[in-house]
């Protein structure tokens, strides 16, 4: 092999299956999409083609069937024979919450998911290959790849792992969660299987627990804890059912959020403080790391009531895990790194986001306080966040930036939304009344007006989402004037969100 094969980690995998004469693939299928199944084969089979004609060794795939996205990073860490665990590599096919047309794959080996990076470098040698693939080139490898296909129910090994965490937790107890009623929405994604195979060995009580059906036109709401209809379906559930606490997972179980007794969210800023205070409890002192659109008062709340440090970063879950990482590595220690959509991952858990595991360490709070008899139900939860300071009024507006528009002038949206960007920044300094943020990581953060607003790039879309949050209406649309007299001179960025939003509409 020549050296620059080894930039890719896919084809450091493969060289690692020369090595060991054998390749393990756990294919993880959430919501089935045949056409994209076929996909992956064809990926597959370019791969163990190439393998075939360059080492000509024996390789086998196990194919998961329905899987969440964190059980596919898992089967790369877990050891069992059985299921020929830790596999080499995993690829899970999923679109999240997303249309069932707009599926994709995510790629994992042991050291976490794979960035751009890797996925372009692979998609670039697949093209190549599929180029020059012949009909009997083809068939030959699908003929190979069927015969190495092993069938595995991996989601009964990770889930028995989940329960065996909670069971620990409650020390040893067979059935922690006995005489709790917890209802789980899992929206008709991946996320059914927490019911039966998570909370019911538990004993847990969990009648009205809703939408456990897979369906990826998700007919009831979408799974999505940042929607606001899936959240209210799952309050209605929780106080329909006079439940303790109700869960809700994203499509493929890498996000999740909670409702206490009462139909209280943790939710955003409620849960990381909820799992801030859990993880600081077991880690004083600790750094939370957080996406960029978290609250003032979250921060208060980590700093002034838990004694941790608030690390407000950037926005997208890779970016907030990875410097989690990269602060342990220059010696600041950090257990947490947390986003505001539901994504979260735990050092203990291998930097994993996995949604299933965040409930799994609500769920040791609840069993374990039972147990010790410092308090019984959800409000323990509920009194682990008393002191936090939400905005009377938190929005979320999202600018389009118009793509073909001539104010462009041949520029990418990022060139013009970064020019937007500065321009609002010179713009500030010029209101006494506005604060730019000391430190910011990510587009331009200001405070005032008792509140404060984040203007920053999307990290996938041509638009610019605009957070504003403030203790009243009246303060919003100040924060929100101030943003919208300085892009107004940008002819394609289209502000008619922020413009209902001042005017009240
Ligand atoms: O930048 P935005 O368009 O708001 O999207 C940001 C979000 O993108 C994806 O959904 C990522 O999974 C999230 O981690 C991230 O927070």
């Amino acid at each position: 092999m020549g050296q620059d094969l080894y930039e890719s980690p896919l084809v450091m995998i493969l060289e690692f299956l020369h090595r060991h004469c054998r390749m393990l693939f756990l294919v993880g299928l959430r919501v089935l999409d045949l056409m994209l199944f076929n996909m992956v084969w064809m990926l597959i089979l370019k791969v163990h083609n190439l393998e075939l004609r360059y080492w000509r060794k024996l390789y086998m795939f196990l194919l998961c069937s329905l899987a969440s996205t964190p059980a596919m990073f898992n089967s790369t860490l877990t050891e069992d024979e059985d299921v020929f665990c830790p596999v080499d590599g995993s690829i899970m096919i999923t679109a999240s919450h997303l249309p069932y047309n707009r599926n994709g794959l995510k790629f994992f080996t042991n050291a976490g998911g794979l960035g751009k990076a890797d996925i372009k470098d692979i998609l670039e040698r697949a093209a190549i290959i599929y180029d020059n693939f012949s009909n009997d080139a083809l068939k030959e490898s699908e003929l190979a790849v069927s015969a190495a296909v092993r069938k595995a129910d991996y989601m009964n090994i990770y889930t028995a792992n989940l329960v065996e965490a909670v069971r620990r937790a409650a020390g040893n107890i067979e059935k922690p969660l006995e005489g709790f009623h917890i209802v789980v929405d899992a929206g008709n994604g991946a996320g059914g299987f927490f019911m039966g195979k998570v909370l019911e060995p538990l004993g847990a009580v969990t009648s009205g627990s809703q939408f456990l059906e897979p369906d990826g036109l998700f007919p009831n709401h979408i799974p999505n804890p940042e929607d606001k209809a899936a959240m209210r379906a799952l309050t209605q559930a929780v106080l329909e059912n006079k439940a303790d606490l109700g869960i809700i997972f994203d499509t493929d179980v890498d996000r999740s959020a909670a409702v206490d007794s009462s139909g209280r969210e943790f939710n955003r800023n409620r849960l990381i403080a909820l799992m801030s205070a859990i993880v600081l409890e077991e880690h004083p002192g600790t750094t939370i790391v957080t996406d960029s659109v978290t609250s003032d008062g979250l921060t208060a709340f980590i700093e002034n009531k838990l004694g941790g440090k608030h690390h407000r970063f950037k926005r997208g879950y890779k970016n907030v895990i990875d410097e989690a990482i990269r602060l342990n590595f220059v010696g600041e220690e950090s257990h947490l790194a947390i986003e505001t959509s539901g994504h979260g991952a735990l050092k203990e858990n291998h930097w994993l986001d996995d949604g299933a595991y965040l409930m799994v360490k609500v769920l040791n709070k609840l069993a374990s306080a039972r147990v010790s008899g410092s308090g019984c139900g959800s409000k323990v939860l509920t009194d682990m966040v008393d002191g936090l300071e939400e905005a009377e009024v938190a929005v979320e507006l999202r600018l389009k930036i118009d793509q073909n528009h001539a104010d462009l002038k041949g520029g990418s949206f990022r060139d013009y939304g970064e020019a937007v960007l500065k321009h609002l920044e010179n713009m500030i300094t010029s209101d006494s009344k506005l604060n730019r943020a000391p430190v910011n990581y990510e587009g331009v953060r200001v405070s005032g007006h008792g509140g404060w607003f984040l203007l920053r790039l999307s990290l996938h879309d041509p638009v610019l989402p605009l957070n504003i949050e403030a203790p009243s209406l009246e303060e919003a649309v100040k924060l929100g004037l101030a943003v919208l007299a300085a892009v107004k001179e940008f002819a394609a960025l289209d502000t008619s969100a922020l413009d209902k939003f001042v005017q009240g509409l």
